[in-house]
Formats: C-alpha cells, sequence, structure tokens
C-alpha cells in the first residue's frame, strides 16, 4: 500500500485514535503518526504500547507540520482543540474528525480552521464499549461505513485523499448531510444506546428486590444492553448534549409507540402486539435478506460484498 500521508497527527489517543493508527501502520499508509491526548497517563500509555511513531507533548507539537490532523476527542471538546491547534496548523493540511455528531462538531470546529487549511468532517460507525489508549485494534473499521459530511465548497482533492486513507484501512466510505447524518444516527446508535443506559438503570434498582437475579440469569438481551451501558460516560453524555434535538425528536417517537404498546399489554390486545411484532420481525429479516448483519454491535456493518478497501 502507497503512503497516502507524509504525517498524520491524531489528537486523542483512545479507541478510535488507536485503531487508526493500528490500520494505518498494518497498511504502511502514513510516513509517520504522531498522537496526542490531554491526560500524562494515557501518553505514558500510548508511548509505552508503541500506539503512534511518536507521542508529543501539545497538542501544538503534534499537528506542527502534519498533512492530516484527526480530531479523535469526545464530541464536547472538538471546538476547544480546534482552536489550540489552529495557529499550528501546516497549509494545505487537512483536518479531519471522528465524532459521533456532526452538525454540533462542524459549528465549533470549521470556524478556527485557518485559509489554506481543509476541513474535512467523519465519522467511522465503528466502535465497541471499550475506550482509552489500550482499546484499538487494526480490523475495527473493516467492512463498517464511515460516512464524510463535508460543508459545500470543501475542496474535492481533500475529501477525496481522506476517502482513499478509509478505503486503505477497510471501510466504506459515502458523503452525507450532516443534518441527515445526525437524524440518521440518532435512530440507529444514539436513541438505541440512551434505552440500554435505562434498561440497566431499571434493573439496577430492581436489584435491590430480587437480590442477585438479575445478573445470575440474565438472558443474551438483557446482556447485550449491559455491554452498550458498558460504554464511555464522557463520550456519550457530550453525544446526548451535542445531537440533543434528533434525540429528544426519536425519543419522543419511541415514548408514543412505547406506550401505545403498554396500554395494548394491559387491555390484553394480543391482535395489536401480534401484528406490531409481525411487523418489525419484517424488518429485521428484510435487513438481513439485504445482505447486512445487524447482530450488536455492528450497526455500522456494510452490506456483504460492498467493501472496496484492502482486507
Ligand atoms: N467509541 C465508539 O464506539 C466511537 C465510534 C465512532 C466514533 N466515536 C467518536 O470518536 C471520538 C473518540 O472516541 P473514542 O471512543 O476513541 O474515545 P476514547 O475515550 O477511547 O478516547 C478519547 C481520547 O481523547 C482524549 N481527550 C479528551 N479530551 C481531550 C482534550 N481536550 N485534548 C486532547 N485529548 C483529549 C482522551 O485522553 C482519550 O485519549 C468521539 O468523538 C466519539 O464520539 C466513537
Ligand atoms: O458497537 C458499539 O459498541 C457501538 O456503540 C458502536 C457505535 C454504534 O452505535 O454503532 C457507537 C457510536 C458510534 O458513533 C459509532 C458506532
Amino acid at each position: 500500500m502507497a503512503v497516502l500521508y507524509d504525517r498524520v497527527a491524531l489528537i486523542g489517543l483512545g479507541l478510535i485514535a488507536g485503531s487508526m493508527s493500528l490500520a494505518m501502520r498494518a497498511g504502511g499508509l502514513a510516513g509517520e503518526t504522531v498522537g496526542y491526548a490531554r491526560s500524562p497517563e494515557t501518553r505514558a500509555a500510548a508511548r509505552q504500547i508503541g500506539l503512534v511513531d511518536r507521542v508529543a507533548e501539545s497538542a501544538a507539537e503534534a499537528v506542527a507540520g502534519a498533512d492530516l490532523v484527526v480530531l479523535a476527542v469526545p464530541v464536547g471538546v472538538m471546538g476547544a482543540v480546534a482552536a489550540e491547534i489552529a495557529p499550528h496548523l501546516k497549509p494545505g493540511a487537512t483536518v479531519t474528525d471522528v465524532g459521533s455528531v456532526k452538525q454540533a462538531v462542524i459549528e465549533a470546529v470549521a470556524p478556527h480552521i485557518p485559509a489554506g487549511v481543509h476541513f474535512v468532517p467523519g465519522h467511522p460507525l465503528a466502535g465497541t464499549e471499550h475506550s482509552g489508549p489500550h482499546s484499538g485494534f487494526a480490523a475495527l473499521f473493516r467492512n463498517r461505513w464511515w460516512l464524510l459530511t463535508p460543508p459545500e465548497g470543501t475542496d474535492p482533492e481533500a475529501t477525496a485523499r481522506l476517502a482513499a486513507l478509509i478505503r486503505a484501512m477497510g471501510a466504506n466510505v459515502e458523503d452525507m448531510d450532516a443534518a441527515h447524518h445526525d437524524l440518521v444516527l440518532a435512530v440507529t446508535s444514539h436513541t438505541p444506546h440512551l434505552i440500554a443506559y435505562t434498561m440497566v438503570g431499571v434493573a439496577d434498582h430492581l436489584k435491590r428486590v430480587t437480590e442477585s437475579e438479575v445478573i445470575k440469569y440474565s438472558a443474551a438481551g438483557f446482556r447485550d444492553f449491559t455491554r452498550i451501558a458498558a460504554s464511555d460516560p464522557t463520550m456519550w453524555r457530550d453525544v446526548f448534549l451535542q445531537n440533543k434535538e434528533a434525540v429528544l425528536d426519536i425519543l419522543g417517537r419511541f415514548t408514543e409507540e412505547l406506550f401505545m404498546l403498554q396500554r395494548a399489554i394491559r387491555m390484553g390486545d394480543g391482535a395489536q402486539l401480534h401484528d406490531y411484532f409481525t411487523r418489525t420481525r419484517a424488518i429485521r429479516r428484510g435487513i438481513i435478506e439485504a445482505g447486512q448483519d445487524t447482530s450488536a454491535p455492528d450497526f455500522g456493518r456494510m452490506p456483504a460484498g460492498a467493501a472496496t478497501g484492502q482486507d
């Protein structure tokens, strides 16, 4: 594989940045990777395991001379990090981010990007419940979608080069409008996470009544909820605060459906329940027939055979 960027700076050294670094190393895609994270413990851990080629002591040092800068921090601090690095960006460089929310990140980051530097926002639809410098792995993005939401007027060459890097890491790239992205992700990722957090919270309250039974007899469905509910609290706090409108919209619809099902149960309306579950089963079967495996944790997995990157 050819080197696509001579120097790549990764700001934040957690699951996503770590996985990118390892994937770029595996494919020989970057001349050098330089990383920075705010906490000295994270920088020390990254240095110890050789997560990047070089760990910098400041964000400014990390981005100096970098051809690609990746913002891989919680969405709530993207703007502050962009402000910090802005004066140190190399003319002609590309800045991208991997945040789970796009409109709020664009609003926070774009005003800081100097003329002559390209900003191409993005979001890999791949992750796990783990975080931190030890959690990354090179295959994370393989056969997953990676959405790019370049605002109008973004340099097409900068976007195409970033897309080539993403494909070389094994993912498939699609462009999407940022507002549409936020609504889609509110349905497929953000609200499901909130529901998982809530369900585990309910079980925790119940534990006082049932003692250890909740854990002891937890079946696959509840186990999947606990996996999702183990996700990083800072990341998810920021996602809900930064994608507030779309999540509240979907949550409102969810609550209406839940009340409707609650009423059907109370009224003993078996036909309504059966009809509803028949419809949802058809949706799941339709997804599988289209070749998309939706088994947790892969909301972002591509239809089989859609990968165009290396394997
Ligand atoms: N975890 C997922 O499943 C997933 C998937 C796709 C996208 N994302 C997005 O990717 C981004 C990173 O998520 P992650 O899972 O890699 O998180 P993580 O918690 O594993 O890593 C975040 C890193 O950012 C660092 N950091 C925090 N504040 C900082 C600051 N002000 N300056 C410099 N470094 C700072 C932390 O020290 C840590 O190294 C988030 O915006 C998240 O929404 C996450
Ligand atoms: O599999 C998981 O653990 C995830 O939560 C990954 C997941 C998702 O919801 O699909 C979470 C947040 C992201 O922004 C992208 C991917």
